[in-house]
């Protein structure tokens, strides 16, 4: 699918999302397959692994960094990143509502409407504090141009792999030769009309 030497460069992912949506439980979860339901308030950590995703083998860095880190080494490891999981928690509505603005400073920070990212709705064991719709996550990602997941990293370590691999494979989607790049050439389009369209709106 790649170049033999891209192939050697690891995928590298950022998960993203406000305090407490699990994000070190997920990586912790992809990278050991267990759940361990409590953390020291952490510094920055990078997690390193192997997998085999579509018949290839794929070096993966995945970077969960420090909650009170401050802006300019926010950016940093957005520029460093090549896919992003944009977390939220569906008990905790605040945690929803952050996502556009993490969404759009990523969009920012790589000059691009085209960004791969999954937004990944995390606690869903935890049906009866739910306080955010499947159904509007599932909206929210379409508005952000972002693949959907809504997952319990607590239960369920394939859907946290799912949610990892559909990351990895929209990163090779962007990595590909450009006239292999159809679905990306789509994405920008559809993001070019939905800006135009939304500005055409605004000023009628
Ligand atoms: N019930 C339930 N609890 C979860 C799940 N995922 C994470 N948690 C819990 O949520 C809390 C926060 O998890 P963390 O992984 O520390 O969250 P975080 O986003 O890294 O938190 P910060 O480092 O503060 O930003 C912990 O008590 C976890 O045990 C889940 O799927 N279900």
């Amino acid at each position: 699918r790649l170049s033999p030497d891209r192939k050697m460069v690891p995928v590298k992912l950022l998960i993203l999302g406000a305090q407490n949506t699990g994000k070190t439980a997920l990586c912790v979860r992809f990278i050991t397959k267990r759940f361990i339901g409590e953390y020291d308030h952490k510094k920055e950590v990078t997690y390193r692994c192997s997998r085999a995703l579509d018949q290839e083998a794929v070096d993966l860095e995945i970077l969960d960094i420090a909650c009170k880190g401050s802006v300019a080494s926010l950016e940093s490891s957005i520029r460093w990143a090549d896919g992003f999981l944009l977390l939220y928690s569906i008990t905790q509505r605040l945690s929803f509502l952050d996502v556009p603005r993490l969404k759009k400073l990523i969009e920012q920070t790589k000059q691009s409407l085209v960004v791969p990212t999954v937004l990944v709705a995390n606690k869903a064991d935890l049906e009866i504090g739910r306080e955010v719709t499947t159904e509007e996550g599932q909206r929210l990602a379409k508005d952000l141009r972002c693949g959907f997941r809504e997952l319990s990293v607590a239960e369920a370590v394939l859907a946290v792999e799912a949610a990892v691999f559909q990351l990895i494979r929209l990163v090779w989607d962007q990595q590909r030769p450009l006239p292999d790049r159809r679905s990306y050439m789509l994405t920008v389009r559809h993001a070019l009309t939905r800006k135009l369209t939304r500005s055409k709106t605004m000023q009628w």
